[in-house]
């Protein structure tokens, strides 16, 4: 597999759609000011998410974290008319920071933006997804996927971020971490469910794309 320098990810990012100003300024404002910038989607990821919600026709998408609301944003770019993304925190220390680049952006009436723990609101949300994009906690991504399974419409995509945990899960002189058992048990159980048909593509940290095939 081909591999990234700075110099290829600067010609694809150069022949991709450019970021907008918003996602551009938050980007920057999520550098200088809030702890672990480096869990930012970033405009490749957000790209990626905008166009996944674009060829699905989204209206309905569900974010499981959403630190500064960089993935949120794009995905509600990517809506189509009427759609709404729901994205949820846990970390209340975030919410006047995020709220503020929501509204920034102009898509508040797209975006509702809970914040709590993923496992108690889930079950609260009634309705059907069209995408769900999991981004939170990687001990409890196989519970979010449980969580969210009947809530999303056959045809409808789960995406998992941080897949490959920095090369971790296929490292055989790394031991497994709670963080990374958690990602190594969720892959081993997306591979195994006869439910869905999945790809994991290298973009980033590794994201799983899973559609739903069957109830
Ligand atoms: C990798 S960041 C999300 C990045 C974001 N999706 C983006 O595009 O920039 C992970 C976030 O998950 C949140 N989180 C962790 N556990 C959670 C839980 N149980 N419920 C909701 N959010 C949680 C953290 O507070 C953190 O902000």
């Amino acid at each position: 597999m081909l591999e990234l320098n700075a110099e290829l990810e600067q010609y694809i990012l150069a022949h991709s759609e450019p970021e907008s100003d918003v996602l551009a300024e938050l980007s920057r404002a999520t550098h200088l000011q809030v702890l672990r910038p480096r869990m930012l989607s970033g405009n490749l990821q957000g790209q990626f998410l905008k166009m996944m919600c674009k060829m699905l026709g989204a209206r309905r998408v569900l974010e499981i974290g959403t630190y500064t609301g960089y993935a949120a944003i794009s995905m509600a770019y990517g809506l189509a008319e009427g759609g709404v993304v729901h994205t949820i925190d846990v970390n209340d220390e975030l919410e006047d920071f995020t709220r503020g680049f929501i509204e920034k952006s102009g898509l508040q009436e797209r975006v509702v933006f809970h914040v709590g723990d993923a496992c108690e609101i889930i079950p609260r949300l009634n309705e059907t997804f069209d995408l769900v994009f999991i981004d939170a906690d990687k001990r409890e991504y196989s519970e979010y996927y449980r969580l969210v399974f009947d809530k999303v419409r056959v045809g409808g995509l789960i995406i998992a971020d941080d897949v490959l945990w920095d090369g971790k899960v296929a490292d055989p002189n790394v031991k497994p971490d709670a963080q990374t058992k958690g990602i190594l048990d969720f892959n081993d159980m997306i591979q195994a469910d006869p439910r869905v048909e999945n790809l994991l593509l290298p973009i980033r940290h590794g994201l799983m794309v899973i559609r739903k095939s069957e109830i």
